[in-house]
């Protein structure tokens, strides 16, 4: 009884959680404090970043429970299937099986959706769902390639649509939820693709992390049930009751009798894979350029790099060579991968940087590492063992034309680093990236009332608070594209509430001072971006965005 007790008050509390009365009066305003200021605010999202004060009231900078940030997914009992195993072992291919069988004639307006971590992934996806004749749009940061009725989608990760209700999702490459600056997107995509199947695939030292992350959603996953020291299998629904999370059984065998739980052991179903082709660390090293031959690729990762070993490399009358790298602009990214994997093409050496580092199927049969150590952003580095096993993971693709693969470097001393990297297992990925959702970011600043977005989010950093599976993303890069956003959405919504945009109402003229700090630089910026997106406008919607003067007077003083 007392299970179904459980489940009948789980049921009226659950309903409750999903809409607190405790936040919002009937004129749907939300009522919430922020370290003790109470203020109205009419916030669609607010209840869905709930966090408790000690006195019960409301905490926007407690993130201690990201799931409920998606109230699509937690309503959905999505069958969670994790593809776990080495490079070129098949995840991907069988994750994507399921998308392709994903029946594009359901009335849904859309099926299915791959997110990866690299643009040419995407693309590369989109390509063979579109030759498997199920139409596949190709959506980027940069591209928007859309079929017409197409059903599925092939995205990079950052364009994931929380918002859709899927058949069936694939999140690739998700140990990435580890990354420093981009982690918390994969975890996004993990938590909120409201999808009826979500299959993740990766690396095997993700998956007790992902187990964690999941375990609080509500999803419908297997359980190994030990009762009276009987393995069971059930489905079973995880909810939240008052923080503790109690398994409640749908199987009526256990709802009707009042079997105590002893204990619930969460696995999802968990599919490993083997290589399917072998990967050859060479024991001695290319030696000389002379000995480069056709589909070997070279790797480095500065673009001075590249062009020094592409012409170094052609000088030898032997070869012509495509270059990849990450600033490459994306089509040209793509036009110089496809020229390499063409067999009929004179490019038949790849130099490239990690941009080809994850999943990509490319007609590579040698690695060569120029390099172990690459400029993260921050510093110089070596690469880590899953960086090394990814990007050698690309020789000898199964179905390539190399069915063998073989990895080698140029510097003889970096081949005891190179053998022992391939056959170490990945370091267990302990944290997943985190960032707050973009309407808690805008809602607290305005409860803060401040134009400057930088200190509004260094002080919500600050105030964070974080469960031990989460570290917050370094938002560095993000902050800019932030804060530009989040400046044009001011621009936005005062254009469309007044018509007029006056330039004082986003920045304030006359404040710039010389920046002090690299963070103070960095704002300095995004003032800039500001200031000529705003002269920008003004030649457009001169009436609307009457100060342009101003606007460039202001621009010259920063960039001065
Ligand atoms: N069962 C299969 N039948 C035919 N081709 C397959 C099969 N499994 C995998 N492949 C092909 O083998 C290559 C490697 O597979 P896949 O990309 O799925 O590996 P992966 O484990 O995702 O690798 P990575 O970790 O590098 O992303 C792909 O070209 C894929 O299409
Ligand atoms: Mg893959």
């Amino acid at each position: 009884m007392a299970v179904a007790a459980a489940l009948l008050r789980r049921r009226a509390l659950y309903s409750a959680l999903a809409s607190p009365s405790w936040l919002h009066d009937t004129s749907s305003c939300y009522i919430c404090s922020i370290s003790g200021t109470h203020s109205l605010v009419n916030h669609p999202n607010l209840r869905l970043q709930r966090g408790y004060h000690n006195s019960g009231k409301f905490d926007l900078t407690d993130l201690t429970h990201p799931h409920i940030w998606y109230p699509n997914a937690r309503e959905k009992k999505r069958n969670v299937f994790l593809h776990v195993g080495p490079t070129n072992s098949g995840k991907t291919h069988n994750a994507l099986k399921r998308l392709e069988a994903s029946s594009s004639e359901l009335l849904m307006n859309s099926v299915g959706v791959y997110c990866g971590p690299l643009r040419l992934l995407a693309r590369e996806v989109a390509q063979r769902l579109n030759k498997a004749n199920v139409p596949c749009n190709l959506i980027t940061g940069q591209e928007r390639e859309e079929i017409e009725g197409a059903k599925h989608s092939s995205v990079t990760v950052e364009m994931a649509d929380m918002t859709t209700e899927y058949q069936c999702a694939v999140i690739d490459e998700i140990q990435m939820v580890g990354c420093r600056s981009r982690g918390f997107s994969f975890t996004r995509a993990l938590l909120g693709l409201c999808s009826d199947e979500l299959h993740v695939c990766g690396d095997p030292a993700v998956v007790p992390l992902i187990q964690r992350i999941l375990e609080p959603t509500g999803d419908v996953v297997t359980i190994i049930f030990q009762v009276n020291s009987r393995n069971c299998f059930f489905s079973i629904e995880f909810v939240e009751l008052s923080n503790v999370y109690f398994g409640v059984s749908t199987d009526t065998r256990i709802m009707s009798s009042n079997i105590p739980i002893c204990w619930l052991y969460v696995s999802m179903q968990v599919q490993y894979y083997e290589r399917l082709s072998p990967l050859v660390p060479l024991k001695t090293t290319l030696g000389s350029f002379s000995n480069i031959k056709a589909g070997d690729c070279v790797v480095t990762f500065s673009r001075r790099s590249i062009y020094m070993l592409k012409r170094r490399i052609e000088m030898g009358g032997k070869h012509l060579c495509s270059v990849v790298y990450g600033s490459l602009p994306p089509e040209t990214r793509t036009k110089q991968a496809t020229m390499f994997n063409d067999q009929d093409s004179n490019l038949n050496v790849l130099v490239a940087s990690d941009a080809i580092g994850m999943g990509l199927n490319l007609n590579i049969s040698r690695i060569i590492f120029s390099t172990l150590e690459k400029f993260d952003g921050i510093c110089n580095r070596e690469l880590t063992v899953a960086e090394i096993k990814q990007i050698a993971g690309r020789a000898g693709r199964y179905g390539s034309k190399f069915p063998v693969g073989e990895v080698t470097c140029l510097n003889s001393d970096h081949l005891p680093l190179l053998h022992s990297a391939l056959k170490s297992p990945s370091p267990i990925i302990e944290r997943a990236g985190l960032f707050p959702t973009f309407d808690v970011l805008s809602l607290y600043s305005r409860l803060h009332g401040t134009d400057f977005f930088q200190p509004i989010l260094e002080r919500f950093l600050d105030k964070a608070k974080l469960s031990p599976d989460y570290f917050i993303a370094d938002c560095e890069d993000m902050l800019e594209t932030i804060s530009l956003i989040f400046f044009e959405m001011q621009f936005a919504e005062n254009y469309a509430k007044k018509g007029i945009v006056r330039l004082k109402e986003i920045f304030t003229p006359g404040t710039l001072q010389v920046p002090k700090s690299h963070n103070q630089l960095k704002e300095l910026e995004s003032i800039h971006k500001v200031l000529e997106l705003y002269v920008w406008l003004s030649f457009r919607l001169e009436d609307s965005y009457p100060d342009r003067e101003l606007a460039a007077s202001q621009k010259s003083i920063c960039s001065m």
